[in-house]
């Protein structure tokens, strides 16, 4: 167990049972390096990322790696009193300790905009309940309950407070929305509620494109997988014949796509699946070596409409088809400017983000089918079920037919990726493996081992593979990575001890470089002293993430 200690304004103190380690803390980083500081209702200049001993104690919210112990009484949170007499009762006149008259409106505001940032939903709904004017107010540094709650990451709060119908276009005194807000510190649930929820005039606050980067790339769900469905068999055969449905094919795991002129002023390609219909597809489906997988019908659909009017439930399906042999001479006439994406890396990064989401789908289960031919257990042959999501073994009495049937589905292999923060918070530490391009650095990662977790996972990759050892871990986000099936799982983890031993046979080189050195190359662009791996891997995200954290904007 793990403990961070706030010991003064610039010290932390990092406790491990019998390990402890002072650390110094940035001037910049006056909250233990990634314990994403909960803004309270006090902070003084209305500023995101107020210093921890800025805030209110009432409104902090604690983190993980805080200190866990009882507070003193004076310290406690109070219990919100309940309001059931008038607000223009002279009883409720009060007298603040610097000695200004507070009203019971400011009082009443303050305890609201506190639940709000606190996260406390009930509570939040309940003072609406008998006080909707406080639905939109500000408290003294212009923040309103909705800013607070989306930089909390309190999606309760923000979902009752768009249901009592918030005004979400208000910015705070750095001109941001609430929107700005989540996404800056990595609330994408919540950008994501605040990008898709109307606003008054019933008009969606961002298109799809303004709201791409909330996921990590090769992460948007475009379609909707409809898993209940990959049992029904006549279902699939309906839609596998529809006139309507998607068809992407793969050759050897790459993609069929086409380069189009790019829509906008800077001109460019962008490379696009080719959505194939059943008649481009009809001669390939038949011949031998071909698997089809059963990938989810299209979101946004509605049922019925013009466009589609053959298919009963107006559903348009999509399915990644793998053929063995070449089929370019066969879609030349079709489709002449269609070429397969060499794939994998850089070729899937060029993708839109909804393409690399379905390819990140299709590409790891076709991977499986085309290593998984066989039975794992007793080495019969198989046979292929639940629209190409289950390989069943043939042999009765295979011990994988009894128990779970965990050998029957396509393998997701969890990686551990870590950016590892310098007790002083200033510095990360990143590696190169010999097969980076010259002079790319990125964080370490690994495979999560049989019967481990993610923490400790990070812990033993990190010090095998940097002779760094790491204290607390804390989850960020997570990207799937279709090469062929990994997941990996993006963490921040702060060192409790700084020498570098690298492990030769995994890792060229380690280093501790500067958040200054990171902006530089991240957000300036300056590659002269090292580059990183592009926007689209969760290495760069995890980056910039630790660089927004730390901001004091
Ligand atoms: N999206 C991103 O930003 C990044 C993604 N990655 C991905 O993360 C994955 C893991 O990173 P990596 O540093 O290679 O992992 P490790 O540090 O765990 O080293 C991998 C090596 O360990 C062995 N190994 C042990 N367990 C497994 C297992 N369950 N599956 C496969 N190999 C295992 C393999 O050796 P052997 O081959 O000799 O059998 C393999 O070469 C890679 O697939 C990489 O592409 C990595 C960095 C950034
Ligand atoms: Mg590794
Ligand atoms: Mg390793
Ligand atoms: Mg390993
Ligand atoms: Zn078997």
């Amino acid at each position: 167990m793990f403990v961070l200690r706030r010991v003064s304004p610039t010290r932390v103190v990092l406790r491990k049972q019998s390990v402890d380690v002072t650390a110094r803390v940035g001037s910049r980083a006056s909250h233990p390096p990634f314990s994403l500081p909960a803004v309270g209702t006090q902070g003084k200049d209305g500023r995101l990322g107020s210093h921890v001993e800025q805030l209110d104690r009432s409104t902090h919210v604690p983190s993980r790696w805080e200190d866990d112990r009882p507070r003193n009484s004076h310290q406690r949170r109070k219990p919100i009193p309940k309001f059931s007499i008038s607000l223009n009762d002279p009883r409720f006149r009060l007298c603040t300790m610097t000695g200004v008259v507070r009203g019971p409106k400011d009082e009443m505001l303050a305890r609201f905009l506190d639940c709000a940032a606190r996260g406390d939903a009930v509570q939040v709904s309940a003072m609406l309940g008998h006080s909707s004017f406080l639905l939109n107010e500000r408290g003294k540094n212009g923040w309103t309950a909705l800013m607070l709650s989306a930089r909390n990451g309190h999606y309760e709060v923000v979902k009752t407070l768009l249901s009592k119908g918030c005004d979400k276009m208000l910015v705070n005194k750095a001109g941001q929305t609430s929107f700005d807000i989540a996404k800056f510190w990595g609330h994408n649930h919540i950008a994501r509620l605040l990008a898709n929820s109307k606003d008054g005039d019933g008009l969606q606050f961002l298109t799809d494109k303004d709201a791409e980067g909330l996921e990590n790339y090769f992460g948007r769900e475009y379609l909707h997988r409809m898993c209940d469905m990959r049992t029904d068999s006549k279902w699939l055969e309906e839609k596998e014949s529809s006139p309507n449905t998607v068809f992407l094919l793969f050759f050897h795991l790459n993609p069929f796509v086409t380069s189009q002129p790019e829509e906008t002023d800077a001109g460019g390609l962008v490379v696009k699946l080719c959505r194939l219909k059943r008649g481009s597809v009809e001669e390939l489906l038949s011949q031998p070596g071909t698997t089809l997988i059963f990938l989810g019908v299209e979101k946004d659909i509605k049922p019925n409409s013009e466009n589609y009017p053959n298919d009963e439930d107006g559903l348009t399906a999509w399915f990644a088809l793998s053929v063995d042999k070449c089929p370019t001479e066969h879609l030349k006439q079709t489709h002449p400017d269609g070429y397969f994406l060499k794939a994998p890396m850089p070729g899937l990064l060029q993708l839109s983000e909804n393409d690399a989401g379905v390819t990140a789908q299709a590409r790891s289960v076709l991977a499986w089918h085309s290593r998984y031919s066989f039975c794992s257990t007793c080495g019969s042959k198989t046979k292929v079920e639940e629209g190409g999501y289950k390989r069943t073994c043939l042999k009765e009495g295979c011990p994988s037919l009894s128990g779970i049937h965990n050998t029957c589905y396509p393998r997701v292999d969890p990686v551990v990726i870590m950016l590892v923060i310098h007790p002083d918070g200033d510095q990360c530490l990143l590696g190169r493996k010999k097969s980076f391009p010259a002079g790319m650095f990125s964080c370490l990662a690994g495979f999560i081992e049989a019967g481990e977790t993610v923490e400790e996972a990070v812990r033993r990759e990190v010090e095998e593979e940097s002779g760094v050892k790491v204290g607390p871990v804390q989850y960020v986000s997570s990207q799937p990575w279709p090469m062929p099936s990994s997941l990996m799982i993006g963490c921040l983890a702060v060192a409790i001890s700084t020498k570098i031993k690298v492990d030769e046979n995994e890792i060229e080189e380690a280093r501790w470089f500067t958040q200054q050195q990171v902006i530089d190359t991240l957000l300036k662009g300056n590659h002269q002293m090292f580059t990183i791996p592009p926007r689209q891997t969760i290495a760069h995200q995890l980056l910039k993430h630790w660089i927004g954290i730390q901001a004091n904007l």
